[in-house]
């Protein structure tokens, strides 16, 4: 625990010197841009996509942000709507947020999200079995669900403020690598804390250990209460020093937040932005 405080300490220094432009718009062309609310309407999620639609014209020497991250009944409209086709669709699904439902229930409703239009699903690990230590269930849950969804991407959340001991959250991870996820991701956003910079070293640490072992290049997602560019380029700096550069661009590395875009366009324009 000393080692890792220490290192953290080593990685918050260098992220004070990586918050220039160029780590700023990584971070933004990393973003699942994300509503998960359960005010969210048809037309909400419309004119969400709408918005990411128009970014390019509106900003055309910026990246796009790289998903747009709703619930599983949403994910037809921005289907209908979206027009960038480098903007994937990420769709929440498997009983989200508290993963407390029928295994026949979660396949059924990721499968259905990916018959809709989405090319990512972001699931719960089944925190009901992992905190009776029932690791079998825990497996056969992520295999199952990834198996369903054929070629989407599969992002386990392993809810790591729920966790909270590095140990646990080491074994989370080794959990849901182990049984298929492509990416892990460190919390839903509904419940605090969310995203610390303590559970996503501990989560790149065993994403780097695992590679070492299989050869097979997990990503990793923080996501829950990230809204400033400093939380984000902190959140690019442990990745880059723990995994290294392969790590630093969407296909590896996502960020998932509802209010950061805006924080991050404010700081790469200077000047005050509400777009999203
Ligand atoms: O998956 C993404 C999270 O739900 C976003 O959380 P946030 O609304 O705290 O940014």
């Amino acid at each position: 625990m000393e080692t890792m405080e220490h290192n953290l300490a080593a990685i918050k220094a260098i992220a004070k010197g990586n918050n220039n432009s160029d780590w700023q718009e990584l971070a933004f062309s990393c973003i699942d841009l994300t509503t998960l609310n359960s005010t969210d309407t048809v037309s909400h999620v419309k004119a969400f996509t709408e918005r990411v639609n128009d970014f390019e014209n509106d900003y055309p020497n910026l990246p796009n942000v790289a998903a747009i991250c709703v619930h599983p009944n949403m994910v037809r409209t921005v289907k209908e709507n979206l027009l960038d086709d480098h903007v994937n669709i990420a769709a929440v699904a498997g009983g989200f947020p508290c993963s407390m439902s029928f295994i026949e229930v979660k396949v059924k409703e990721a499968r259905m999200a990916v018959d809709y239009g989405a090319d990512e699903i972001d699931i719960v690990l089944p925190l009901w079995a992992f905190l009776d230590n029932d690791d079998v269930i825990c497996r056969e849950e992520v295999t199952t669900i990834k198996q369903a969804i054929g070629e989407a991407h599969l992002k386990v959340i392993l809810e790591t403020g729920a966790l909270a001991e590095p140990a646990k959250i080491r074994h989370a991870s080794f959990l849901a690598m182990e049984s298929g996820a492509d990416f892990i991701k460190t919390s839903t956003g509904k419940m605090n804390p969310a995203a610390t910079p303590e559970a996503a070293l501990e989560m790149c640490l065993a994403i780097r250990d695992y590679h070492r072992k299989t050869g097979r290049k997990v990503g990793f997602k923080p996501a829950g209460g990230i809204s400033t560019t400093e939380d984000a380029i902190l959140y690019l700096t442990i990745v880059k020093e723990v995994l290294g550069e392969d790590w630093l661009n969407p296909s590896l590395f996502r960020i998932g937040a509802s209010r950061l875009a805006n924080n991050l366009l404010s700081d790469l324009l200077d000047e005050e932005v509400k777009y999203f």
